[in-house]
């Protein structure tokens, strides 16, 4: 069963990169299937209007509820038999990282990605829906961009390639950043001297258990160095091992 996504979005031209290359390959070869939808074309008036004023006051526009509404109901109930969990991209999200990305790789056969714009979406759109099927807000980082379209980009990205059978070398997987909770260690290719930069000679030695050990210690020590944050997490895991 290939992993469906439906995006919907006012800028369905946004959402083009998802043709090209390893998404373009995943779909080809029946992994991924990625259905992109305009919101305007569940309005119904001349402007295809989809965002209106804040109640309350303030700046900014807020999106309407009844465009969502109704594109909602007809994407989520499209295919007979299957629920899809819907996401949305926001700052107010709980946070996708790797985890995430695998986790939604591994349950999930069906994603609809709902992008908001302007301020946001109506709350009543998240209450309607958290109602009737699953739901999460997931945020990339603390920082705000003007719409889920960039977002919806990278959660793709970062789950399609976790499908069995994207990534050529699964074994490259294994080894990446944030496996096992550390950054990942630097890595060099041939020359072995360039512009007076010389490769550690470890890696030139062949010994595979130094080389191992020599990339632990540089994953550690990048770590520590760029992400103490992450470090906490590693000891506590790797204590508990
Ligand atoms: O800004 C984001 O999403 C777009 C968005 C959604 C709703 C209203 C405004 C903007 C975002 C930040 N981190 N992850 C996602």
């Amino acid at each position: 069963m290939p992993l469906r996504l439906d995006v919907v979005t006012i800028f369905p031209d946004y959402l083009a990169p998802l043709e090209l290359s390893l998404l373009g390959r995943a779909r080809r070869e029946g992994l991924l299937e990625v259905h992109v939808h305009d919101l305007r074309d569940w309005t119904h008036d001349r402007h295809r209007t989809v965002d209106d004023t804040p109640y309350g006051g303030g700046a900014g526009m807020v999106m309407r509820p009844e465009p969502w509404g109704e594109a909602l109901d007809e994407i989520c109930s499209s295919q007979p038999g299957r629920t899809p969990r819907i996401v949305v991209p926001g700052p107010g999200g709980e946070v996708f990282d790797q985890a995430t990305a695998s986790r939604l790789a591994e349950q999930e056969d069906w994603l609809v990605f709902a992008c908001g714009r302007y301020e946001g979406i109506d709350e009543r759109v998240y209450e309607e829906f958290s109602s009737r099927y699953p739901l999460s807000v997931l945020s990339l980082g603390d920082y705000v961009l003007n719409g889920g379209e960039v977002a919806v980009l990278a959660m793709t990205e970062a789950i399609a390639r976790l499908l069995p059978g994207m990534v050529g070398n699964e074994a490259s997987l294994a080894e990446e950043s944030h496996t096992g909770g550390l950054l990942e260690y630097p890595v060099y290719t041939k020359p072995a001297g360039w512009r007076g930069h010389e490769v550690p000679e470890v890696l030139l030695s062949g010994h595979h258990g130094r080389i191992e050990a020599w990339r632990h210690e540089q994953r550690l020590a990048r770590t520590e160095q760029r992400r103490p944050d992450l470090m906490e997490r590693y000891r506590t895991i790797s204590s508990s091992e």
